[in-house]
């Protein structure tokens, strides 16, 4: 469960770039992050992360206060999984190297038993476990990066545009194993998109940012009908 309480947050102290965010994620939810862009929901993510600390506000993940704790305790003690846009895998490591690097605070034996359950989860993973990263595909390196940051169990993952650069074929691939990673794991999911009506297909509910704050939110199904945001978010008024 994540929770954030009127976060305000920016880069340099002069200029806040979130202003006053607040939202919350269920367990096994699928929760979007829609808006223009700049409006800050990759800031957001960063800050419920922990690579940029909230100068107000509080974020807790599972109903404890982390607003000040750094990106590697969350990730160590905190249950957190963050994927980040680009450069998510190790081209020059293997399927399975990549996976020993997001468990590498595990025990070698909660490792390949780990490694054995997510190429259950993911069979594109298990058909390419001893090849080098840098000859997957694009979706299978979306989905490695997502078995990584699954290594040690997170209850909490954060996705930053997860079909970026993909064909829509690919993205459905992508987007079915992040719907098992909510439904086989009961993992709480915030995530960025770009590709805002096949987002929504997938989430519970969403939340549309504009300049810093929260804008609009609703049940996925309700802002896919909303004629705002399909005009202002969604490319106008086409299904
Ligand atoms: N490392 C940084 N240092 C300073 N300013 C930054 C940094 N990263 C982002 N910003 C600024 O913060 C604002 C919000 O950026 P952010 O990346 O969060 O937006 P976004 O909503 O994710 O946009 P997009 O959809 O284009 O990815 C922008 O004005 C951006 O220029």
């Amino acid at each position: 469960m994540i929770e954030i309480d009127n976060v305000v947050a920016g880069y340099s102290a002069e200029i806040d770039i979130l202003r006053g965010m607040t939202l919350q994620a269920q367990r096994a939810e699928i929760v979007t992050l829609l808006g223009p862009n700049g409006c800050g929901k990759s800031t957001l993510l960063k800050t419920i992360a922990g690579f940029l600390l909230p100068r107000r506000g509080r974020i807790a993940l599972q109903g404890e206060d982390v607003s000040q704790i750094p990106v590697h305790r969350k990730i160590r003690h905190g249950g957190l999984g963050f994927v980040p846009q680009t450069d998510n895998v190790f081209s020059a490591l293997s399927v399975r190297e990549n996976l020993l690097v997001g468990g590498h605070f595990l025990t070698a034996a909660a490792c390949t038993k780990r490694i054995d359950e997510l190429a259950t989860l993911y069979p594109v993973l298990a058909r390419k476990m001893d090849l080098r990263a840098a000859s997957l595909s694009g979706g299978e390196r979306q989905i490695l990066a997502l078995a990584r940051a699954l290594m040690p169990r997170p209850s909490i993952l954060l996705l930053d545009e997860p079909s970026a650069g993909l064909s829509p074929k690919v993205l459905h691939e992508v987007f079915d194993a992040i719907v098992q990673v909510r439904d086989q794991e009961g993992v709480t999911i915030l995530m960025v998109e770009q590709n805002a009506m096949e987002a929504l297909r997938i989430s519970d509910r969403a939340y549309v940012l504009a300049m810093g704050a929260v804008a609009l939110t609703g049940a996925a199904g309700e802002l896919m009908r909303d004629e705002r945001v399909r005009e202002l978010y969604l490319g106008g008024r086409t299904h």
